[in-house]
Order: C-alpha cells, then sequence, then structure tokens
C-alpha cells in the first residue's frame, strides 16, 4: 500500500502560504490543494481530467418484490383495489420502493438518465453501471454490464447470510479488478456509486457492527420509510447481528452474514484504489459502510479516500467520522448513486487550480 507523500504536502503548504492572498484564506480549499499534492506527490498536483463513477447494482434480500394482486375470484374479473392495498399492508418492508426499481434502474444508468448521470455531466465525469447482484436476468442489458456479476440478490440477512461460502471473497476480488481497469484506462479519481433498494438497511447494518454502535442510533429514512418503516430496519438488523454473533469480527465473515455482493465488491474497489495509489471520492452511505470495512481489512488504505458530501443518513456520518472524514459538501442528498461525490469534484479542481496558476504576494507590484 502507497503511503501519501508528507514531502509534498509540506511543500504544497509553504506554496499556498507565499501565494497572493491572506494566510488561510482560502481554507478548506487549501487542506484539499495539499493532501491532492501528498496524494500525487507533485507540486501542484496533476489535473483531475479523467474522474469515474462506477455504480455497483445489486439487490437485497430485505427489500421486497411489488406484491402480486389477489387474484380476482372469477377469472377476468377487474382486480379490486382495496385488495392490492391489503396486500401491501401485509408486508412491512425496509425501503419505501420496491426491489424491481434496482433492474429498471440499470437501464436507466445505461440511458443516462438517472440523478448520477446529469451531475457527472454537469461535473465532467463518466458513469459506469455494473450490475453485481441484481435480482433479474439483465439479458437486453449490454455483457460487459454483467461480466461481473456474482449472484441474483442476497439471502435475507436477519433469516439467514447474505451471502453463500466464498462468494463475499468473489465479490471482493471483482471491485479490485473492477477498479484495477478504470485505472489503467486513466482514471486521475474514482468514484463509487451504488443503486440497490433496501442498501441503507445493509449499511446500517455494517456501521453498526464495525463501529460497535447501538442499531436505533445508525438507522435512517432511507427512501423516505416512516417511523413503523424505520423500526422495521431496525429490528431486521438487530436480528441479524444477533444471529452473525462473533463472525461480525472478520471483514469478509461480516461481509457474508450481514454484507452483500455490493457491498464486497465496493470494498475491494476502495481497497485496490488505494494499493495503486488513486485517489477516491467516497460518496453516500453506502460506500461510507464499505469504506469502514475495507479499513478493517487494510488499515492504510483510508489514507487515500476523501468523503464528498454529508448525506442524511447517520450511519454514514458515524462512518465519516470514524474514518476521520470531513465531508467536502453538505447539501442534505440521499440519494446514493455516487451523486453527492461528484458535485465535489469541481471543489477539488478549484484546489488544484489554486495551487496550479495562482499568483505569489511576493510578486505584488
Ligand atoms: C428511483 C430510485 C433511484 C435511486 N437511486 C439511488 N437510490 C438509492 O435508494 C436506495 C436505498 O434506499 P432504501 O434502503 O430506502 O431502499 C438505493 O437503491 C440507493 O442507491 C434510488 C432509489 C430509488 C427508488
Ligand atoms: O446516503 C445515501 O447515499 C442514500 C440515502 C438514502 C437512500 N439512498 C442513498
Amino acid at each position: 500500500m502507497p503511503a501519501l507523500d508528507e514531502t509534498a504536502r509540506t511543500l504544497a503548504r509553504e506554496h499556498l502560504d507565499g501565494l497572493v492572498k491572506p494566510l488561510g484564506a482560502l481554507g478548506r480549499l487549501e487542506d484539499l490543494a495539499a493532501w491532492l499534492c501528498a496524494a500525487h506527490g507533485t507540486v501542484p498536483p496533476r489535473p483531475l481530467d479523467d474522474v469515474r463513477v462506477v455504480v455497483f447494482a445489486g439487490d437485497h434480500g430485505v427489500s421486497l418484490p411489488t406484491p402480486s394482486p389477489t387474484p380476482p375470484a372469477v377469472p377476468g374479473d377487474a382486480v379490486d383495489a382495496e385488495d392490492v392495498e391489503d396486500a401491501v399492508d401485509l408486508v412491512a418492508t425496509v425501503s419505501a420502493y420496491p426491489r424491481e426499481i434496482t433492474a429498471a434502474m440499470v437501464r436507466v444508468f445505461l440511458s443516462g438518465d438517472s440523478g448520477v448521470n446529469v451531475l457527472a455531466a454537469q461535473n465532467g465525469a463518466s458513469v459506469r453501471v455494473l450490475d453485481i447482484a441484481v435480482d433479474a436476468d439483465l439479458d437486453d442489458v449490454p455483457a460487459a454490464v454483467r461480466a461481473h456479476k456474482i449472484r441474483r440478490g442476497s439471502g435475507r440477512i436477519d433469516v439467514t447470510d447474505a451471502l453463500a461460502p466464498g462468494e463475499a471473497a468473489r465479490a471482493f476480488a471483482a471491485g479490485r479488478s473492477i477498479a484495477d481497469d478504470e485505472i489503467d484506462a486513466g482514471a486521475d479519481l474514482l468514484i463509487p456509486g451504488d443503486m440497490g433498494i433496501g442498501n441503507t438497511t445493509i449499511a446500517a447494518a455494517l456501521v453498526a457492527a464495525v463501529l460497535g454502535l447501538p442499531v436505533p442510533d445508525v438507522v435512517g429514512a432511507g427512501t423516505g420509510v416512516d417511523d413503523a418503516g424505520r423500526a422495521h430496519k431496525v429490528a431486521v438488523i438487530e436480528a441479524a447481528l444477533s444471529r452473525a454473533g462473533e463472525r461480525v469480527h472478520d471483514p469478509l465473515d461480516l461481509l457474508t452474514a450481514v454484507g452483500s455482493a455490493c457491498a464486497a465488491a465496493t470494498t475491494g474497489f476502495l481497497v485496490q484504489a488505494a494499493v495503486r495509489g488513486v485517489p477516491v471520492l467516497l460518496d453516500g452511505v453506502f460506500s461510507g459502510a464499505a469504506a469502514l470495512v475495507a479499513r478493517e481489512i487494510a488499515p492504510e488504505a483510508a489514507q487515500w479516500w476523501l468523503a464528498g458530501h454529508r448525506s442524511t443518513e447517520p450511519s454514514q456520518s458515524y462512518a465519516l467520522k470514524a474514518l476521520g472524514l470531513d465531508p467536502i459538501l453538505d447539501l442534505g442528498l440521499r440519494l446514493g448513486e455516487g451523486s453527492g461525490a461528484v458535485q465535489a469534484v469541481p471543489v477539488l479542481r478549484g484546489a488544484r487550480a489554486v495551487l496550479a496558476e495562482m499568483g505569489r504576494l511576493a510578486d505584488l507590484a
């Protein structure tokens, strides 16, 4: 694992202090500029031209498919709307949306119409989506999108393991190889994105497990569940953690018991970016949780990550605090996909430009 270049950071600080501005007047931009110098080992740092978002898409056993309406008593009769509502009421859910949204969203990422597609285009970043564990056979999408598929969905963590033995390691290795591909193709900065109905429950479970926090403290509303939905998420996670027992203390066992293929792949992606010495901008709750697990596997990896934004999910704040990361933006976003991190890219580019292009105080006429 390469280390950040502290000599370059010190030189950057000296250079920043000599620029045509009051000492320290560019605040956090100065910290970010110095961090980039330490990451690149050069003053000024290289431009961040090639910024890549990789969206890890997959389903989670804790989500629910759209309930099918009760069949009409007499074939051909209209389905009663009340039957549909009853069916929905029968089952508690961890998400405000049904599982099928995940597969549908993969097609939206491919068509360029998702939130992160639009924001990435505004901020000069590309978006690649990968089906890691979508609970559908996406035969209509390019084979490359499915090249790293581990399985369809995952186990319901309250009653069974998320993954079969060996799958967490395979997904972790897939994440590493995905990072390698992006870096070999020229990535200057990587952003892990996520798409998976129910994934805020998985993220909260991982954060509670790694940090040993009370589950009610870390659970948020995700896509917008009400108090009953939150209580259900808490119950699911508490059952999952008690089922996992001591296995929560080993990262791959933790991913197997209460994680998911996407969580394991994102974890591998974060570790490999660090191995290759390529900076990462973390996004929301899912990449924050994966980063905590990745740090358990490779403690030195965390120095290569910055936090793009603060999400509204409490577990993301706990994860960032534990990682010692201060998010660049706080826009109240709760989308995931990489959408918050891409918004922070111009801030990083601005920090670099300050260091590379500003005049010097000593040259004042
Ligand atoms: C249309 C749509 C697009 C999304 N893009 C990201 N998410 C986000 O919301 C989900 C997590 O929230 P929860 O745990 O409450 O299901 C994930 O898919 C996450 O990527 C979306 C959710 C929806 C509905
Ligand atoms: O913080 C996030 O990334 C987030 C929050 C809610 C739903 N999906 C993602």
